[in-house]
This record gives C-alpha cells, sequence and structure tokens, in this order.
C-alpha cells in the first residue's frame, strides 16, 4: 500500500497478520529514508513502530486517548493518522512537528517535548472523563528513561490511590538517550526476565486463541491476579504502586501485542502493559548505538550511516568547548565533579566520564534531583558543574532557587543549548533562562562570546565561590585551546568596537557579538559594539559611561525581551536616573516555532538583517 493514501487508523481493523507484518516494514523503510533526508529521532521512532500499529488496532483513536511521553518517537503513530505525504516537511518551518501537536491532528491528543508528563495528563483526563461520565480508553506510551522521571513517578503514586481506567504502555527499550541508569532499571531488568511469569503468559496466550476472546481475557486475568497473590509473578515496581501489571510482550510481535492491549483494554483500574522493544530495530547501525548518537540525527547516508553535515576543521560543538576545558580544570582542582540528567551524549561529557569515572554521575531524567545534589556536594566541598539543557533547566529552577543559589552553593551550572535551537521547535528552545535566572539572588550569570571567552569564564566559574551559571548555544565554535586561561573579572563587559563619533552603541551577547562587530564593520558603520558577557552582575561603570555619551543604546538579544538583558538595562536606568535611549531588538511574547535557525530568527525579526534595519535609524544609510 502507498502510506501516503492513509487518512486515518480505521484501515488497520481490516488488515490480517501477515498484512500488519509488511506494514511494519514498510514504515520502517519509510522512516529510514524520510529521516535520512530530514533528520530527526530515529532510534526511538523504530522501536515503536509493531507496538503503534498495535495500539490503532486494538483502540480507536481519537476517541480512545493514545499518546507518547516527550512526543520524540510518534512518528508511526503520524503515519497511521494520515500524516505521511507531510514527511518531506518534518521537523522544519511550517513543516510537520517532530513531536505530537494538536493542531497538526486531532489524534494528537496531547503534545510534549520535555519528558515524564505523559501519566500525570493521563490521570488528568481520566479524572474528567470519570467526572463526565464518559466512556473511552486512555492509553499513555512512556519508555523506561521517561518512567525514572520525578514527575512520573508522583503520578504512579497518585494513580495507584485514585485506581482509574488508565492502560499505561511501558516501552521498555532498556535505553534512556544512551544507556538507561539507576535502581529502576536493575528492578525493569528483573521483570524482563521473570521466569515463572513468562510460563504464565504462555497459559494466557493459549487462551486467548481459544475463539471466546472476552471469556478468555476474563479468566486469563483472574489466573492472573490469582497468580500475583500467590506470589508466582513478579509485578515490580508497578504492584508497589497499586497497578495491575501485564506483561512483559515482544514489542514487536504484532499478534502478541494485540492479544495482551485486548486484556488490557478490558481491565477496571490502572493497568501496565510491559511492552519490550529494540531501539532503533531493523537499521543495524542505530540497534548498535549504546552512547546514542542515532537518537537524534540530522540528514545521512542511509547506506552507510555516515552523517551528512560535518563540524568546520577547527571547530567545536560549544557543548565540547566546555567539557574540554571541565576537563583540564579538574585535573587541577580535584573537587570538581560532572553531573548530568541523562544528556552525557548532547553535553558532549563522554570524554569526563572515561576520564573521571569516580567524578562522574548521571542521574537519569531528574532535573530537579540532580540540582539539589550539586547543592549536596558543593555544601560538603566539592565544586560541581551540571550540565543542563536551558530548556530542561526549567524543570529545576526552585532546586536551582531553594537549594543553590538560597544557600550561596558554589554549583557551576553550564546552560547549554541556550538560545533558539532550530528544529526542536516551541518545547525545547532556550530562550527563557535569562529571564528566569536573573532575578535569583548570588548567581552569576553569564555568556561568552566566543570559546577563548567560554575558558576564561569557566576559569572564573571555578576561582570564585557563588553559584554561577554560563550558558551556550547549540552548534560551533572556533576553538584554540588555552592551557592556561585567565579568569575574565566577574561582572565585566568589554568594547569589541570602538568609535570615535559613533551614532549607536549596540550591547549584546554571545556568538552575535562577532557577528555584529563584522557587520558593521564591512558596511563602514559608525556603531560602538559592547560585549555584554554578564547579565547578572551588569557592567555598572560601563553602562554609566553610555549614559554620559548620550547616544542611544541597542540591546539586541537573541531571546525573550521580558526579563532578558535589555529589562535589566532598563531597571538598572531607573533605579540609577540614568539617562539612556533604550531600542529593544529580541523575541516577543510568543512561543518560537519549530525551523532552521536562519529561518526562524528572520521571522521573529532577530537576526542580523534585522538588526541593521534598526541601526539605520540613527546612522542613516
Ligand atoms: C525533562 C527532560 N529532560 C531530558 C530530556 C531529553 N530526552 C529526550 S528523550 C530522552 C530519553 C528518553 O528515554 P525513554 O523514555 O526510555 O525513551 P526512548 O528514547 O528510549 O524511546 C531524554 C533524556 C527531555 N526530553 N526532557
Ligand atoms: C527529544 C529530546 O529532547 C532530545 O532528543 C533533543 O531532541 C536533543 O536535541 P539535541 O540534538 O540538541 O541534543
Ligand atoms: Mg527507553
Amino acid at each position: 500500500m502507498d502510506l501516503t493514501d492513509i487518512q486515518d487508523p480505521s484501515f488497520l481493523k481490516d488488515l490480517d497478520q501477515r498484512q500488519l507484518k509488511a506494514l511494519a516494514q514498510q514504515i520502517r523503510e519509510f522512516l529510514i529514508d524520510h529521516v535520512s533526508k530530514t533528520g530527526g529521532h530515529l532510534s526511538s521512532n523504530l522501536g515503536v513502530v509493531e507496538l503503534t500499529i498495535a495500539l490503532h488496532k486494538v483502540f480507536d483513536s481519537p476517541q480512545d486517548k493514545i499518546f507518547f511521553d516527550v512526543g520524540h518517537q510518534c512518528y508511526t503513530h503520524k503515519i497511521l493518522t494520515g500524516r505521511a505525504n507531510r514527511f518531506d516537511s518534518l521537523r522544519q518551518y511550517e513543516g510537520l512537528s517532530g513531536f505530537e501537536k494538536r493542531t497538526e491532528s486531532e489524534h494528537d491528543v496531547w503534545e510534549a517535548g520535555h519528558s515524564s508528563t505523559s501519566l500525570s495528563a493521563a490521570l488528568g483526563m481520566a479524572v474528567a472523563r470519570d467526572l463526565n461520565h464518559e466512556q473511552y480508553h486512555i492509553v499513555p506510551v512512556i519508555g523506561d528513561g521517561a518512567l525514572g522521571g520525578g514527575m512520573a513517578l508522583e503520578a504512579l503514586n497518585q494513580i495507584g490511590s485514585e485506581q482509574r481506567n488508565i492502560i499505561i504502555i511501558f516501552n521498555d527499550n532498556n535505553m534512556s538517550i544512551s544507556e538507561n541508569v539507576g535502581v529502576l532499571t536493575q528492578n525493569f531488568a528483573k521483570l524482563r526476565a521473570s521466569k515463572p511469569y513468562n510460563t504464565f503468559k504462555n497459559d494466557l496466550k493459549t487462551a486467548l486463541n481459544r475463539n471466546n476472546v472476552g471469556q478468555a481475557v476474563l479468566s486469563g486475568l483472574q489466573n492472573m491476579k490469582d497468580a500475583v497473590k500467590k506470589g508466582v509473578i513478579d509485578t515490580g515496581v508497578f504492584g508497589e504502586f497499586g497497578l495491575e501489571y501485564l506483561g512483559p510482550v515482544d514489542g514487536h510481535d504484532i499478534k502478541s501485542l494485540i492479544q495482551i492491549l485486548n486484556v488490557a483494554k478490558s481491565h477496571q483500574g490502572p493497568v501496565v502493559v510491559h511492552v519490550l522493544t529494540k531501539k532503533g530495530k531493523g537499521y543495524s547501525y542505530c540497534e548498535e548505538d549504546k552512547e546514542g548518537v542515532w537518537h537524534g540525527v540530522g540528514p545521512f547516508n542511509p547506506a552507510t550511516g555516515k552523517t551528512l553535515s560535518s563540524t568546520p576543521t577547527g571547530y567545536l560543538s560549544w557543548s565540547s568547548v566546555i567539557s574540554e576545558t571541565l576537563i583540564r580544570l579538574a585535573k587541577e582542582n580535584k573537587d570538581i565533579v560532572a553531573v548530568t540528567p541523562a544528556m552525557i551524549t548532547g553535553s558532549k561529557l563522554e570524554k569526563f566520564f572515561a576520564v573521571y569515572p569516580e567524578r562522574s554521575f548521571d542521574c537519569g531524567i531528574a532535573e530537579e534531583h540532580a540540582a539539589t545534589f550539586c547543592a549536596g556536594l558543593a555544601i560538603s566541598g566539592k565544586r560541581p558543574f551540571i550540565s543542563l539543557y536551558s530548556s530542561f533547566l526549567q524543570r529545576c529552577y526552585d532546586q536551582i532557587n531553594h537549594d543553590i543559589c538560597r544557600m550561596d552553593l558554589p554549583v557551576v551550572i553550564g546552560i547549554d543549548r541556550a538560545g533558539l535551537v532550530g528544529e526542536d521547535g516551541d518545547t525545547h528552545h532556550g530562550v527563557f533562562d535569562i529571564a528566569i535566572l536573573r532575578s535569583l539572588p548570588n548567581l552569576i550569570l553569564a555568556q561568552p562570546k566566543d570559546a577563548v571567552e567560554a575558558q576564561q569564564l569557566m576559569a572564573a566559574a571555578f576561582a570564585q565561590s557563588h553559584p554561577m551559571a554560563l550558558r551556550y548555544p547549540r552548534g560551533t565554535a572556533l576553538y584554540n585551546e588555552l592551557p592556561q586561561a585567565e579568569p575574565i573579572p566577574i561582572g565585566s563587559w568589554s568594547i569589541v568596537n570602538e568609535e570615535p563619533d559613533h551614532c549607536c552603541t549596540v550591547v549584546t551577547y554571545g556568538p552575535d557579538v562577532d557577528k555584529v562587530v563584522s557587520k558593521v564593520l564591512t558596511n563602514s558603520l559608525p556603531v560602538k559594539v559592547v560585549n555584554a558577557r554578564f547579565f547578572k552582575p551588569l557592567d555598572e561603570a560601563m553602562l554609566m559611561q553610555l549614559a554620559e555619551e548620550g547616544k542611544p543604546v541597542i540591546v539586541y538579544e537573541t531571546d525573550m525581551l521580558a526579563g532578558g538583558l535589555s529589562s535589566a538595562i532598563l531597571e538598572w536606568a531607573a533605579d540609577h536616573q540614568a539617562d539612556l535611549t533604550i531600542r529593544r531588538v529580541g523575541i516577543g511574547d510568543t512561543y518560537v516555532p519549530q525551523g532552521s535557525l536562519n529561518k526562524i530568527r528572520r521571522l521573529e525579526g532577530i537576526d542580523i538583517l534585522s538588526l541593521f534595519d534598526v541601526i539605520k535609524e540613527y546612522c542613516g544609510s
């Protein structure tokens, strides 16, 4: 069949096992082919092809609510709900989202991008359904990584006591982005290997194979409950939470999946279906990947698995610049330890973990815990470095406030993926951190303009004794190793382009500093450019100087205007009754969509050309 002919999942009801299997194969080939051109979350999607087919065969979407935790594994769901024809535009501006999007389809009943929200959402939906006296199934699909997240465990706690009808699909591929961590994974491993239950499951299968499926389901469930009571079946952590447990089932065997989902469907109360899948199933490069490099990929050659883009010579990713510097600092300072909430690969901490295994900690998807864990380390004399994607840092705002800043503990926070990230879209843009962190007492907040400053700011961060956060974007920077980086004085800005008779001053930060300088020089515009590398504390002497010069000041930010650098400068001007004419360029009161950085920066009016339109107002053409 042509996948682009699919309108909705109802066609699955008429397909037999053989046809369903063929469909799975076709979808897998489609995914590899399309993701190799657009990039995307390949491995997780390859792992849930059969599971998603079985879910849409057994349940009736959109009446029944099928949705995916994080949402990065919903591509088959998109194909089965009539969106195959839009895959050429995956993750592009105005194209198909890489996550579920309610505006895209009535079958997308929940949106995410951040992990571990699905179970709370499911319980909310279930309570609303019951209060409305409605009848439908609520079917969240959650991975073993996401299930270890605090929110998911908090939700299980309430789901167990509410006892509403929810069918939790536990997609256990024994992987987070890279290898999963924590004691829960051991509990899952025990369940996976649970022999007595596997025997029991076969009994259930035999019962289900009889003609009277309804009766088989009921007697199967009764047998199962008896077996649980007798302690024959290990229900693991789920039993402890008061949930019915079904499984484990082979997540690539559509027949077994359909059988067990039918059992779950007729169950009263919350039930977990434990599905074993292989991350990257059907594509050897993905199947063999333990580091998670195939979790999210850019365009690649499907035959060789080789990525089509390459880092230019001499450049390193910003994450690598920071982690290389951390390794050097850690050599001198034995108290430095590195902490990550499940982002070793994205944060480029693999090397640090290899060089200093006993000083490296992967906490799992647990930003809140990871931040307070760092506070505990710091209060006991260690110098923790925690790497957090800006967007995921939002999860642990309170811990940064209550546990780190309030006690003025010297934790160094690497804010990775700061600013717009591009194709992951609104859930992942890291544009709020300046605004939310700037109000926290004791915190120092900075951003380097280049890799040299990154090394100097890292040195500064570990040379002082307050919490300090250092933000850096997705992408690369020209890298020259500084064997001995001199710490930059805290709160100091620098003038990077001085003009004796300037028409205005541009105050900006990060990699845009040098872009603005090169543009004004190329266009021979008399514009002074200031590198505002500290958002907190501000360089008050420099601000006073700008006020005395009396020239217009354009604050050019590539993050949210509200609460950002320009807000900080306006506050300072008001507090000091300084006469500053401020013009602001930045992101307005909106969630920025997905798309290439060039495209969305243009759209939001924060690209260099937009800045130049503003400059020209002051400097003529
Ligand atoms: C709060 C938060 N932290 C980190 C991430 C980054 N992240 C995306 S997917 C993922 C792994 C999820 O693992 P799992 O739930 O097992 O799904 P799988 O990819 O194995 O299918 C992580 C850490 C995120 N999306 N949200
Ligand atoms: C789904 C998710 O949250 C991550 O996989 C994210 O897409 C990673 O993005 P990077 O490519 O910036 O590491
Ligand atoms: Mg997983």
